[in-house]
């Protein structure tokens, strides 16, 4: 595998702080909650690596340490004192079984709303609604389930969730009462993803209200 070039590096953190500064600016990153990654380089599902935010700041500032490099195990591949996220292995099971390029993860009150809602089926239902094109999913009415995970403070054990609980056509895994993480083909594609599955999230909690 030919190593990654300070540029390749430099363009991931780029996109990362852009669309950190993004999303912090609709306040989906309260209390330094949420993690962002992009893969960098080559990709095999063995051996690969990624740009990921670096654990426990507040995501709504900038500073030079926010980002680090890591590898397929989440093990930091230039000597650094920053250490990743600590769902950093959530991010390294995502990219090892879909080959994405991006993986969004926040928690806002409507996915935390949505996931308690559904927490016991194990997935969020969402019906009929526009919005489910974003997912590149064009048939009519369509009906997808977004799948909910349980949130063990254990985070290897959720890892070890991330496998089966993946559904191809759906880009993104909720944790019961945790947040989401979105994933595409790159920072553009994870974006319109999480955009797409936070619409559900509120509709699906406000109909409910709506339905009573
Ligand atoms: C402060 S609550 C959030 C954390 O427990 C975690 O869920 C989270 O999303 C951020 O952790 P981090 O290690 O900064 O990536
Ligand atoms: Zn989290």
């Amino acid at each position: 595998m030919t190593e990654l070039t300070l540029e390749q590096k430099q363009h991931a953190y780029d996109e990362l702080r852009e669309i950190k500064a993004n999303l912090a600016a609709r306040g989906w990153f309260p209390a330094t909650s949420g993690n962002l990654s992009v893969r960098v380089g080559e990709f095999t599902p063995d051996k690969f690596t990624f740009a990921v935010t670096s654990s426990g700041k507040d995501k709504s500032l900038q500073s030079p340490e926010d980002f680090l490099l890591v590898n397929e195990k989440g093990t930091p591949v230039e000597a650094t004192r920053l250490k990743p996220s600590a769902e950093t292995l959530i991010h390294c099971e995502i990219y090892k079984y879909t080959g994405a390029g991006a993986i969004l993860h926040v928690h806002t009150m409507f996915n935390n709303l949505a996931s308690e809602l559904y927490g016991e089926e194990g997935f969020i239902p969402v019906e009929g609604i526009e919005i489910i094109k974003a997912l590149n999913i064009w048939e009519e009415d369509a009906t997808i389930r977004i799948p909910v995970l349980p949130n063990y403070a254990d985070i290897p054990k959720i890892a070890e969730l991330v496998q089966g609980a993946i559904v191809p056509r759906i880009p993104g895994i909720v944790l019961r009462k945790h947040g989401i993480y979105a994933w595409g083909a790159s920072v553009a594609e994870a974006k319109r993803h999480l955009e797409a599955f936070e619409f559900m999230f509120e509709y699906v909690y406000r109909w409910h209200l709506l339905k009573k």
